[in-house]
């Protein structure tokens, strides 16, 4: 298995994208504190069919489409991916598995031969099996030790969590992250 745990330093420059799905706001934070320090193209995934509004409509959704293995069609185009050579996926922990969407995009693009790099939010029960089923859809792929922190919780009423303060300190996590990973000296 050609799975290493950090960016090989000799990419530098290098191209990168930084897609992510976000509900509640709380993946995009940390996409965007990512977007800041390292630059690129930041792109949020969009359905064709948004999910609910309602919470529990959404959950019980993504559980039908996670036993099918329904891979929602996506809104969002990406010009040439072949440009680029880091690609940041960013997700929410859904039901314990990587967000329906997020399958989508790696089912639809190609990233054979690129630095692909995870990120995530999650209610506290963690990563569950999002980062290797990141690593099973991208087998080509170097994929690159990921960052994780809790967000929100929907089902109880706390949304966006990582502003003001918390953001701050995801900040000082996320730069910390990206130096281990040797994408900032
Ligand atoms: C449909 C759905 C399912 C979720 N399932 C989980 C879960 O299994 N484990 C968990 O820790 N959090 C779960 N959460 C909470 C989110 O992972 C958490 O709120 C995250 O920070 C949301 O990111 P966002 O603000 O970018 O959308 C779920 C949220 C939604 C909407």
């Amino acid at each position: 298995e050609s799975v290493t745990s950090t960016v090989d330093a000799t990419l530098v420059p290098r191209n990168v994208l930084i897609v992510y799905l976000s509900r509640t706001s709380n993946t995009r934070a940390i996409a965007d504190i990512i977007h800041q320090h390292v630059g690129g193209k930041l792109v949020a995934l969009e359905l064709e069919n948004p999910y609910p509004e309602n919470y529990r409509a959404t959950v019980e959704q993504v559980a039908r489409e996670n036993e099918t293995g329904f891979l929602p069609p996506l809104k969002t185009k990406i010009d040439n991916i072949q440009q680029y050579d880091v690609v940041f996926v960013g997700f929410p922990t859904w039901g314990m598995q990587l967000p329906p969407p997020m399958k989508s995009f790696l089912r639809q693009y190609e990233l054979k031969g690129k630095t692909v790099i995870p990120f995530n939010t999650n209610g506290g029960y963690g990563i569950g099996t999002t980062f290797q089923t990141v690593k099973e859809l991208c087998p080509n792929s170097n994929v690159v030790d990921g960052f994780t922190m809790r967000g929100g919780s929907e089902r109880d009423g706390q949304l966006l969590v990582i502003q003001g303060e918390k953001a701050k300190e995801a900040e000082t996590d996320v730069v910390k992250w990206l130096r281990e990973i040797n994408v900032l000296k």
